[in-house]
């Protein structure tokens, strides 16, 4: 049994016992419904107290199982029970009660938790619903608005803010268990049918239709395209409005359908693939097993633009001084201004009161003097992509800082070496790659360089979690894993537009796919100037010309595209035209006819034929492209496991969780399918060295192998027979 069960004082203790979290796989569930019963029928018990071990209460059901599944206890037959005991029933809350976790909580008669618990419905971020009676026995505990808002987001709700909401009955101090003991005797002359939430009626206010309508328009706008948010509105408007049985079985039919759907597969796999990834390693062994993180106690940002602005925020937003150095006043005035706004805003969404941001920004050093940084844990250059100054910031750093001091840099593209050889310290510098804006965006792209440490690499991935990141480690190559991915991403679809397409139309098919954006309003984004001058930088590096003009460009296919806007002085949403044109900075893409114009001169002049390419065509150029380009990653050992690219892809790019990334996605259509077509575009454009085919997929696409092992083959950790 997965339960433990002693008696302590005529008090029947429940323990769940399943590490490390004491999720509710059949066995526990077996153990606490045993439990129950054999209490109610022993006559010396009085009460029950329902906890767990190793300080959590439960982190939901065990998600393994979903896949499979083991028999053993509905969950909601726990419930049930309870719902017919004399013998009141207390859960005694620490950690985390999640998902199943706090259900489980919601049959008992009573909650009381310490006050660092945390409890929440997360179910709805991996595709479900609450499928144990949460959808409706929460809107019972805390009425229908609150539910529903718990239900959606998936969020965690502190304990002392659900006490207030109705969700825990009392807060303490103490050992959870002696605590519960106290508080269960307390109640066991108390009639537990007027405590039982199944009794409770579900408390709104206003029309339940309206409820509903403007609940379900919310997640529509919110997680678009996902299903489980919608089942979710569906499920808990029903607690207002069936019996509480009807309600359970219908809740439990949505369940296992949700269980079974594509989305909610992809996002259990996304769950699993983001613990994953922690499980680092470096071609020198060392891992993060064995690494030891330094402690960042102080740190240092150099460049106080949108960039180095956000870093240092996320920085002092995570308790972490920092030295904020920029070269002159000025720029660092206008940084300060950026960080304060920025500050601002986290303090209207809520998400800080205005003391916390006061105190932050006191953590918050400007100085325009280097040499101030020279005693702090870790530095972080995120000046503009010039690899000079770069390298100048690093040997200057490298002089000035103590010499246990880590170097970042939060470079988009340059090789890790090439920065880190300006210092003495190579095994110290590493690369720490942010994603606009900054502030927001999850993903953090640690780079190892050829001498980096594993004690480095140890360090930038505990901060990477401290600051509330994604850090997810690869090795250094131009343009890393994300830009090296999206390079042949966002070329096929330049070439769609110079065969027949329009940036309107490209962008469609990508939203209608699940993105939250379309590739060419990104460029607008970040700015037409950027993808100019990465062209004009790879043509002055190799000593030729840059010309939009000519359909080939250091033997490559080449589109002139970008070039001809640049020119046109459309530079991006900056300017209020690019790719589309924009009425504000706010405003939202309006398709330009002289964008139109622009792209059919250009196919005029340089004699191509424009014809109708169809959405599929699109998604899959662009798509399978960027696929084929993973597997070279992981072929070269940039990456050690697929599932590291897709965390990059959802954190990076917002690919859509209930896709589960490229490389899951790959495997969903089947890498033979994938293979076959990567060839075919090969043979129809072979000036794309992006339609080479790797080597990896053409050996994986013969064979049947799930995508935890693909990195093993790739790496040879794995010997696959027939190959
Ligand atoms: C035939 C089908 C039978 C089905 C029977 C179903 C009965 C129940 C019916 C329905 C409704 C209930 C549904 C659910 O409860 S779904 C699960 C809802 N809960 C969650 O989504 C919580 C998931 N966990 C977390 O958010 C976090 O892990 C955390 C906040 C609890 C702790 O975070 P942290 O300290 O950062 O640790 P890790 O995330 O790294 O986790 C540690 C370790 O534990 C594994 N793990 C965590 N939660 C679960 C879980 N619910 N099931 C299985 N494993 C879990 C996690 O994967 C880590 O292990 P690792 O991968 O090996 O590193």
């Amino acid at each position: 049994m997965m339960a433990d069960y002693t008696v302590r004082d005529q008090v029947a203790v429940i323990e769940l016992d399943n590490p490390p979290v004491n999720a509710l796989g059949s066995a526990v569930r077996a153990g606490i419904y045993d439990g129950i019963r054999k209490a109610d029928r022993d006559p010396n018990i009085k009460a029950v107290v329902i906890c767990g071990k190793r300080g959590t209460f439960c982190a939901g059901a065990d998600i393994r199982e979903f896949d499979g599944g083991k028999n053993g206890p509905w969950i909601t037959d726990i419930g049930d029970f309870i719902d017919n005991m004399k013998k009141p029933v207390v859960a005694a809350i620490e950690g985390f009660a999640l998902g199943g976790g706090l259900e489980v909580a919601l049959f008992c008669h009573y909650r009381i938790a310490l006050k660092t618990v945390r409890v929440g419905q997360p179910e709805v971020q991996i595709g479900l619903l609450p499928g144990g009676g949460g959808t409706i026995r929460l809107p019972r505990a805390t009425g229908l608005k609150n539910a529903l808002d718990i239900i959606t987001t998936g969020n965690h709700v502190p304990a002392e803010k659900a006490a207030k909401m109705g969700i825990i009955d009392q807060i303490v101090t103490g050992d959870i268990i002696e605590e519960g003991i106290k508080f269960v005797k307390s109640k066991c002359n108390i009639d537990t049918s007027l405590v039982c939430l199944r009794m409770k009626t579900v408390k709104y206010s206003g029309d339940l239709d309206d409820i509903s309508e403007a609940a379900m328009t919310k997640v529509k706008s919110k997680f678009k395209g996902a299903i489980a948010p919608i089942v979710c509105v569906k499920s808990v408007i029903n607690s207002a409005k069936m019996p509480y049985e009807k309600g359970i079985d219908t809740e439990k039919e949505h369940f296992q359908d949700l269980r079974h759907s594509s989305q909610s597969k992809a996002m259990r796999y996304a769950f699993f693939a983001e613990r994953a990834i922690t499980r680092w390693q470096l071609p020198s062994g060392g891992n993060y097993k064995t690494a030891k993180p330094l402690p960042v106690k102080t740190s240092g940002v150099i460049g106080a633009g949108t960039m180095g602005g956000g870093i240092a925020l996320c920085l002092i937003t995570s308790g972490i001084p920092c030295i904020l150095v920029e070269q002159n006043q000025q720029f660092l005035d206008k940084g300060l201004e950026i960080v304060k706004a920025q500050l601002m805003r986290t303090v209207q969404l809520g998400k800080l009161s205005t003391e916390q941001a006061k105190k932050c920004f006191t953590m918050l050093k400007p100085t325009t003097n280097i040499e101030d940084l020279k005693n702090v844990d870790l530095v972080i250059e995120a000046v503009y992509e010039d690899l000079k100054l770069k390298r100048e910031i690093f040997e200057k750093l490298d002089r000035i800082c103590k010499s246990e001091t880590i170097l970042c840099t939060n470079t988009s593209s340059l090789h890790i070496d090439s920065i880190a050889t300006a210092t003495k310290r190579q095994s110290k510098v590493v690369g720490t790659h942010f994603f606009a804006p900054s502030y927001i965006m999850k993903l953090l792209e640690n780079i190892y360089g050829t001498k980096t440490s594993a004690e480095t690499v140890a360090t930038v991935m505990k901060l990477g979690k401290t600051i509330k990141k994604v850090p997810v480690l690869v090795g250094s190559c131009t343009g890393f894993v994300a830009n090296r991915m999206l390079k042949p991403y966002s070329e096929e679809a330049q070439y769609c537009l110079e065969e027949g397409s329009t940036p309107s139309i490209v962008d469609t098919v990508l939203m209608d796919f699940g993105m939250p954006i379309g590739n060419f309003q990104v460029s607008d984004l970040s700015g037409l100037d950027i993808g100019f001058r990465i062209k004009r930088e790879a043509a002055r590096k190799a000593g030729v010309e840059l010309s939009k003009n000519s359909r080939f460009f250091l033997g490559q296919r080449n589109c002139g595209l970008i070039e001809k806007l640049y020119e046109a002085g459309r530079m991006g949403k900056k300017n209020g035209k690019g790719w589309y044109k924009y009425e504000s900075l706010n405003g939202k893409p309006i398709v330009d006819p002289e964008v139109t114009m622009l792209i059919e001169e250009h196919c005029r002049s340089l004699g191509i034929e424009r014809r109708n390419i169809g959405s599929q065509e699109i998604l899959e150029r662009m798509q399978y492209a960027m696929i084929n380009e993973g597997f070279k990653i992981l072929e070269e050992g940039l990456c050690t496991m697929a599932e590291e690219i897709d965390v990059i892809w959802i954190y990076g790019f917002s690919w859509p969780k209930y896709m589960g990334g490229p490389m899951y996605y790959a495997s969903q259509i089947g890498l033979k399918k994938i293979y076959e077509k990567v060839c075919y575009y090969h043979k129809t454009f072979p000036y794309s060295m992006h339609w080479v085919p790797s080597s990896l997929l053409a050996k994986l696409s013969q064979i049947d192998l799930p995508l935890s092992e693909w990195g093993d083959v790739a790496q040879g950790r794995k010997l696959v027979n027939k190959l």
